[in-house]
């Protein structure tokens, strides 16, 4: 099954956490597999905050772009729609709670989860954490509301 990541628009694909179109960026795969969003990702030598250990920040990247993410699947399975087609179902961070809760190796890969807790309107509020052997080290929240239209507009602009 495709990211959702990889149905936005080209013009909606620059974030640094999950723009496929950004080449520095993490580029973020979220899965949605009708239940929950899974990604996955392995951090890389330079995402390390003490010797062995994952950086913070970047977990907190992780879970803020998975949420967003899940948001966007969430809402177009919600609607009955094919993801990615227009209008956009294409989701902001309006907040974003994370705890976390044990030191997070470095080295394998993490699993990262997303959960719809509320959807409703333009908002939705994704439960996420992230797994690492087994273990879950990082747990969140995320509210997603939907990019208001005046937003989109601009961007979707063609010259
Ligand atoms: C540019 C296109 C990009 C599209 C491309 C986007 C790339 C995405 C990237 C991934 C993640 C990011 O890094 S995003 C970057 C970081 N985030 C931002 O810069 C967002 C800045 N904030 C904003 O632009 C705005 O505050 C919005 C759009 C998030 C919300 O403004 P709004 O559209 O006027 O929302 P509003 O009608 O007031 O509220 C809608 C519902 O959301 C709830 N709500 C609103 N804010 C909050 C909040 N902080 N905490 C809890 N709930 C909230 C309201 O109570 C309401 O719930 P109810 O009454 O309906 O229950």
């Amino acid at each position: 099954m495709n990211a959702i990541q990889d149905t936005y628009p080209d013009e909606l694909s620059h974030c640094y956490g999950c723009g496929r179109l950004n080449p520095d960026g993490l580029q973020i795969k979220s899965v949605w597999n009708g239940n929950e969003a899974i990604a996955r990702f392995t951090p890389r030598p330079y995402h390390t905050a003490v010797p062995g250990y994952v950086y913070g920040g970047l977990l907190a990247s992780l879970i803020d772009c998975h949420g967003t993410g899940t948001a966007a699947a969430a809402a177009y399975a919600a609607a009955g729609r094919e993801p990615g087609t227009a209008p956009y179902l294409r989701f902001l961070t309006a907040s974003l709670r994370v705890n976390f809760l044990k030191p997070t190796p470095l080295g394998p890969e993490l699993i990262i989860h997303g959960r719809v807790k509320e959807l409703a309107g333009r908002k939705v509020v994704v439960e996420a954490w992230i797994e690492v052997d087994g273990e879950t080290t990082v747990q969140g929240e995320v509210v997603a509301v939907q990019a208001p239209d005046h937003m989109l507009a601009n961007l979707l602009r063609r010259d």
